[in-house]
């Protein structure tokens, strides 16, 4: 009889997560010199009434922890959504992300760039005809070259420097796992930005180009059209960077707007490729996956499949990938003494969606408890202003926009994992190590190393 194991398709969708939530994690992580009081807040109810209730108080995270000199002569600190603070400049920067290449509408073009990646990573795992893997460099990139054709388009990295460039992504997910590296993190930002600054002057060229001779930009056969650096290429933001925000948006049309620079265009990029980068369950998620008929990446086939839906929301109750979601509070301002005092209030995202109020047996994995019927039905990845019962992507006014990308990305390749092969430990009746890892962003101790055959 066939050992079924319920215990390795649940790290899987949590190693996808937090490949495709590095960058939050780095963005949040506090310089520990500057570290202001801390509240930790686990209630649910606490934390709705904070994030929802009280929305405008709490709306803004830690301001960017370095201040980086990437800019010769130039300390500037890195802006990204996630870090620039609530006001115009956070809106227009949000409002081109999530109308633009994170659209619903949009997401449906990400099938083909998901289906080549698919079969890259199901070549690279069956090359030997299965065997024991570790899987993190082989996932990492696969999901690296998804969102680098959705910020690049196609034809501005080339595929050897992709599979390259996403290892090299994937290694340095690992360094920069641990708060001991964060001292190195000023220095590997710099050069990070210095890789990205050619490819987007490299796009530019490209358009224009095309401008020249008359051809549409995406007539090279880009499967993606309309990346997400021409749209930050074609942005205006408001002019006077004041982070205040005037909330009736009144006069916003006749304050003067200006393009993005390079320099400020680089974190943005860095951000969206960083953003993007548990077997009972899996014999019962290869079947409702074999049952459904019709391509088998076809985001609309994947996103009706219950069971499919049940396990990833179960992994991420369970093993949300950020570990808490921060706001600065301005306690106590006095400008005149130019004193500006400065709460942090980290909640806690792990023990909401442990909490034994909430939850039956909170501490299992039982992705049924979100079928038709389970004391999780209907309740959503981003909590509504009713309850929180979990938020692996955050709640309120600054919730993670990416959410319907980033489980597309996960529904997408663990589908394609469980179909194709059968997953085993690598020495028969061992448990996997679940244990986690004090780091960034939650990582597995152990990366998870599974024994995978091709099925028939
Ligand atoms: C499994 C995947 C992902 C998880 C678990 C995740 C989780 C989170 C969380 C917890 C937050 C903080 C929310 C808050 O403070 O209330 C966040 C913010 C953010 N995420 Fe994600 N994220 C994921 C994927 C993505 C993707 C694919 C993108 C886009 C490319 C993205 C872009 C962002 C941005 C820009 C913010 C800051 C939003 C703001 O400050 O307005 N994330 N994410």
């Amino acid at each position: 009889m066939r050992t079924i194991r319920a215990d390795l398709v649940g790290p899987i969708v949590v190693f996808l997560a937090a490949v495709i939530t590095l960058r939050r994690a780095i963005r949040n992580a506090p310089i520990l010199s500057l570290v202001p009081p801390i509240i930790n807040v686990s209630d649910p109810a606490m934390t709705m009434s904070m994030l929802v209730d009280h929305a405008h108080v709490f709306a803004n995270r830690p301001v960017s922890g370095f201040p980086v000199n990437f800019q010769p002569g130039n300390l500037l600190r890195s802006h990204s959504i996630s870090t620039v603070s609530h006001g115009r400049l956070w809106r227009a920067l949000r409002c081109n992300l999530s109308s633009g290449v994170l659209h619903p509408s949009r997401l449906a073009a990400v099938s083909p760039l998901h289906r080549d990646a698919v079969h890259a990573l199901i070549a690279t795992l069956s090359g030997d005809g299965g065997g024991v893997f570790v899987l993190r460099d082989a996932l990492h990139t696969a999901v690296f070259t998804v969102v680098v054709r959705m910020c690049f388009g196609d034809g501005v990295v080339s595929d050897g420097e992709l599979r390259a460039r996403g290892l090299a992504a994937a290694s340095r997910v690992v360094r920069l796992r641990r708060w001991r590296w964060w001292n190195h993190f000023g220095g590997a930002f710099r050069r990070i930005i210095a890789h990205i600054l050619p490819l987007i002057a490299a796009r530019r060229q490209q358009r224009w180009r095309s401008q020249i001779d008359g051809s549409k930009v995406d007539e090279d056969g880009s499967l993606f059209r309309r990346p997400y650096v021409d749209s930050l290429l074609d942005l205006r933001v408001p002019d006077d960077d004041n982070d205040v925000d005037d909330n009736d948006g009144s006069d916003d049309k006749r304050r003067r707007q200006r393009p993005l620079t390079d320099h400020e265009m680089a974190p943005l990029v860095w951000e969206f490729l960083g953003a993007t980068t548990q077997t009972a369950v899996q014999e019962k998620l290869h079947q409702e996956l074999m049952a459904a008929a019709g391509d088998d990446n076809d985001e609309r086939l994947l996103r009706d499949m219950p069971y499919l839906g049940a396990v990833i929301q179960e992994s991420l109750r369970l093993h949300p990938p950020v570990l808490n979601i921060v706001r600065d509070v301005a306690a106590n301002e006095d400008e005149a003494a130019g004193v500006n005092e400065v709460v942090r209030y980290m909640m806690m995202v792990g023990d909401v969606g442990r909490d034994g109020k909430a939850w039956k047996d909170p501490g299992e994995f039982r992705p049924e408890r979100f079928l038709a019927g389970g004391e999780g039905e209907g309740v959503g990845l981003v909590p509504g202003n009713k309850e929180v019962r979990m938020m692996p992507f955050g709640v309120g006014r600054r919730h993670c926009p990416g959410v319907g990308l980033g489980t597309m990305h996960i529904r997408c390749f663990v589908a394609a994992l469980v179909r194709e092969f059968e997953w085993a430990p690598p020495v028969e009746g061992d448990a996997v190590d679940m244990a986690e890892l004090d780091a960034l962003f939650k990582m597995m101790k152990t990366p998870l190393r599974a024994r995978i055959t091709p099925r028939p």
